[in-house]
């Protein structure tokens, strides 16, 4: 066995987190990143839409830019071909583990769930942009949308065009990711966001021990 060959690492994991704007999940992802990286190994945090210079610039369009729900879900998979090309495969070839804020359970919940995107276009455009590829683990926070837009308020920041959408927009979506996390319950663990972030640190810490590390 040549020396390269018995360094190879493992491939790494796949980490994402999920939920509606203002459920709390950004708040996470340091303190996940910072426990894998105490184990000793490398982690990269990204995000969705973006993660690469190109995905960054979709990204401005998509929060800004009013768009037809397809054109939208389109750009949404464009940026993750990137990102997949880019960034998040060769990390987890080389062994590191990546933790991305969404990925496609966002296009399914808020394309799909709240805009009425065909289920059966999201499922063609998922297999063709990421095939078999799924997240190792992905952490779902739940919260009803009126405690997250009482959060999101309370930041006193400009909305984006997806944060702008009514009550009914953004209980469509959370309806739309619980339906996924039945659906995927081997992959998608869901919090209670609506408890105190040390009560959730404990939760995502024990996730990660117990799926992944
Ligand atoms: N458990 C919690 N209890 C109360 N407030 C919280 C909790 N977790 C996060 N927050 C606050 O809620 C706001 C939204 O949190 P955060 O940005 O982490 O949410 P998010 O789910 O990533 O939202 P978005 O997707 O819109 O970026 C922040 O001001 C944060 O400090
Ligand atoms: C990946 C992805 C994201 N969105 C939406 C969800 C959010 O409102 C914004 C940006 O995300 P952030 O967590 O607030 O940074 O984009 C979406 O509609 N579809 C997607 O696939």
């Amino acid at each position: 066995m040549s020396a390269s060959q018995s360094e190879r690492r493992p491939r790494g994991k796949f980490i994402t987190f999920e939920g509606i704007d203002g459920a709390g999940k950004s708040s996470h992802i340091a303190g996940a990143a910072a426990l894998v990286r105490g184990r000793g190994l490398n982690v990269l945090t990204t995000r969705e839409p973006g993660g690469t210079a190109l995905g960054e610039r979709l990204r401005e369009l998509l929060l800004h830019e009013a768009m037809h729900v397809e054109t939208e879900a389109l750009l949404m998979f464009a940026a993750r071909r990137e990102h997949l090309e880019r960034v998040i495969e060769p990390a987890l070839a080389c062994g590191d583990w990546v933790i991305c804020d969404r990925f496609s359970d966002a296009t399914y919940a808020y394309q799909s769930g709240g805009r009425g995107l065909d289920k059966t276009k999201f499922a063609q455009l998922e297999n063709w942009v990421h095939g078999q590829l799924q997240p190792d683990l992905t952490l779902l926070f739940d919260l009803p949308s009126s405690i997250a837009s009482q959060r999101i308020a309370a930041q006193g920041r400009d909305l984006d065009r997806f944060e702008q959408e009514r009550a009914e927009f953004h209980e469509r979506v959370r309806l739309a990711y619980l339906e996924r996390a039945t659906a995927a319950a081997q992959r998608i663990r869901c919090i209670d966001a609506n408890q105190a972030s040390e009560k959730i640190k404990i939760l995502i810490q024990e996730a990660l021990i117990k799926y992944c590390l």
